[in-house]
């Protein structure tokens, strides 16, 4: 079985609670109260730019120029494209750039962040591989099956969510990351396993309490 089989196999539970998180919901079925969204537009826009960073590192950690051609290609269309959705939605809400990139990250946006960060400076291709894949793999399984409900791609506020994350173009660098991790976990030893499955595992978990950080709208504690 491939590495990506067993951890999808293993992981279920914990994707369907992700998937049926209320803000997920609210996403498809078009409910989704604005506020949330807005607020998590502005930390997923922060959370972006240091997801990209860990494509810069994959771009120094890989070993052939095919592949740090990739991850320059993933960085780039972060940077590019995924984040000009942000800042298009940024501007229906009238929020400046400026604004959006001095915004203070909420403690989970940080921790989430810097835990990947951590993993992908101190440790192989792989660990970084497995840190980040939930990411960008959840978020093509969630865009996907909104995409299945009627009218939820056409909604005027949510829909333009649903297309990109849904899109073909996004699915293949999501698959182009799970076939590389599959690569470089052929013939490991269960132990190397064990430990990209437990970065994969957290940072899964790191999904949901993203969701329910921008559902609760998550402050750091007030009158510091
Ligand atoms: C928190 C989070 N996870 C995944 C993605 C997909 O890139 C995103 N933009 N934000």
């Amino acid at each position: 079985m491939k590495f990506s089989e067993r951890l999808y196999e293993k992981l279920q539970p914990i994707w369907r609670k992700n998937h049926t998180h209320p803000f997920v919901q609210g996403l498809g079925d078009g409910t989704l109260d604005k506020e949330k969204f807005r607020y998590f537009m502005i930390q997923d826009y922060l959370y972006l730019i240091d997801y990209a960073k860990l494509f810069a590192i994959g771009a120094v950690k890989a070993t052939d120029v095919e592949t740090m051609g990739k991850f320059a290609g993933l960085l780039d269309s972060t940077l590019n494209e995924e984040m000009s959705l942000h800042r298009q939605y940024a501007k229906k809400f009238g929020i400046t750039e400026e604004e959006l990139e001095n915004a203070e990250p909420a403690p989970t946006t940080l921790a989430y962040t810097h835990y990947m960060l951590h993993v992908g400076q101190n440790g192989t291709l792989a660990d970084l591989l497995a840190a980040l894949l939930p990411c960008m793999w959840s978020y093509w399984e969630i865009g996907k099956e909104l995409n299945e409900i009627p009218g939820a791609r056409d909604h005027e506020f949510y829909g333009e969510w649903i297309q990109m994350y849904s899109s073909d173009e996004f699915g293949n660098l999501a698959q182009w990351c799970i076939n590389l991790l599959d690569e470089l976990t052929d013939g490991k030893k269960e132990e190397e396993l064990e430990k990209l499955e437990e970065y994969f595992l957290n940072t899964t978990r790191f999904e949901y309490l993203f969701w329910d950080m921008s559902y609760h709208l998550q402050t750091w504690p007030k009158d510091e």
